[in-house]
């Protein structure tokens, strides 16, 4: 049993492949390294740097490694920044997806796990999110999410595709101190970038309909999230019918200046942070009701907020310089 893990030198995929070598789903991984990075992969894993869009590079791969099943994280993700590029949006996550389905169906493989977001959601209207609150997302990227789900099912109906998708909330912290997320454009990373240099971390808004006026989101450790995508393979390995989607959430709101408090009391740097406009096509609180995958998957938080934070922060001090660069 083979599974190949696309985007397995990024944050989430490198945790992915860990867990998955554990257990005993020989990862291969798929990196065209837009964002990759290469210490991310264990040196003993098989890897292709190949992009998704690659069809017949990606039929070879499956070929040649008898390839039983798909965790497809490569991807952009930036819900902000796909506004200003909506086709490269598109082209990497609605067309990436559609080629990946093509090589599956041409390679005999016909399993899949999707990363799925929380953007495809938008702005909700309820306290908890579950997997039927609406979805009407609010960005190219929310879009792209969807349609790669809707893709999904549909080649589930039409080619028999066993799959199921899963749609992450705020994934933050660190499994070991050689992975972290080196995202420009996420909270955790930019504040420990800011405390790292000597800069001070910058709160974007405080005028929300929030309790402290700050946005309000639901943290998941990614150490959590990575064991998930090893209990979807391995029941759709096995043959057992699983949800369309699932939230990975926690059912936890926690505010940004929150977070900024854990980061100063694990830190132990009392900084003040910078209090600066909103963020454009930030909502205001996204929060998740994550029953239906800890009945599933079992799906259940094992790190604290503390854990996150600590974890992260360690991970973003272990940095090199060559790394960094
Ligand atoms: N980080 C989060 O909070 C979060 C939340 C929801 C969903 N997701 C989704 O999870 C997935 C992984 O996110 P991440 O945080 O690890 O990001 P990341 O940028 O660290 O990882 C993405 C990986 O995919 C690779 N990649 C990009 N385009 C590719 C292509 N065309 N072909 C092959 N590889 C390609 C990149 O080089 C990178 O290694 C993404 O699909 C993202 O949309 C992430
Ligand atoms: O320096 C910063 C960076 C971010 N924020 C705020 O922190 C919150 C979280 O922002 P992130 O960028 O870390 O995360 P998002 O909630 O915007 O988005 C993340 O989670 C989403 C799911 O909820 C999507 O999946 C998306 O891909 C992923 O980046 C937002 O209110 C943002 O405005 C700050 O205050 N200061």
């Amino acid at each position: 049993m083979s599974w190949l893990v696309t985007g397995g030198a990024g944050y989430i995929g490198s945790h992915v492949v860990r867990c998955l070598d554990e257990a005993g789903l020989a990862p291969v991984i798929v990196d065209s390294m837009s964002s990759g990075i290469r210490s991310f992969a264990p040196a003993h894993v098989p890897f292709y740097e190949a992009s998704v869009l690659d069809r017949e590079e990606l039929v070879r791969i499956m070929d040649a490694h008898s390839i039983t099943g798909v965790i497809h994280l490569a991807g952009y993700k930036y819900a902000g920044e796909s506004v200003k590029f909506p086709l490269l949006t598109f082209e990497q996550n609605v067309t990436g997806t559609a080629r990946l389905l093509e090589a599956m169906q041409q390679a005999g493989v016909n399993n899949m796990v999707f990363s799925s977001s929380a953007a495809v959601y938008g702005t909700p209207s309820v306290a908890l999110v579950t997997e039927q609150t609406a979805t009407e997302p609010e960005s190219p990227y929310g879009q792209s999410k969807l349609i790669g789900e809707w893709l999904i099912r549909d080649q589930g109906i039409a080619a028999g595709l066993k799959h199921t998708s899963l749609r992450y909330f705020n994934v933050v912290g660190s499994g070991s101190e050689e992975l972290y997320d080196a995202s420009p454009h996420n909270l955790f990373p930019l504040v420990f970038a800011a405390l790292n240099s000597g800069a001070t971390p910058k709160i974007f808004g405080t005028d929300y309909d929030t309790t402290d006026g700050t946005c309000v989101r639901d943290y998941v450790h990614v150490a959590d999230l990575a064991l998930a995508h090893v209990e979807a393979a391995k029941k759709l390995e096995a043959g057992q019918e699983l949800e369309p989607v699932y939230n990975l959430g926690s059912g936890d709101g926690v505010s940004v200046r929150e977070i900024m408090d854990a980061v100063a009391r694990v830190t132990g740097n009392q900084f003040q942070p910078l209090l600066e406009p909103r963020r454009p096509g930030d909502p205001a609180r996204i929060v998740a009701d994550g029953q239906l995958a800890a009945r599933d998957l079992g799906w259940a938080m094992r790190h604290s907020l503390g854990q996150m934070v600590d974890s992260a922060y360690r991970a973003s001090q272990a940095l090199t310089p060559a790394k960094e660069a």
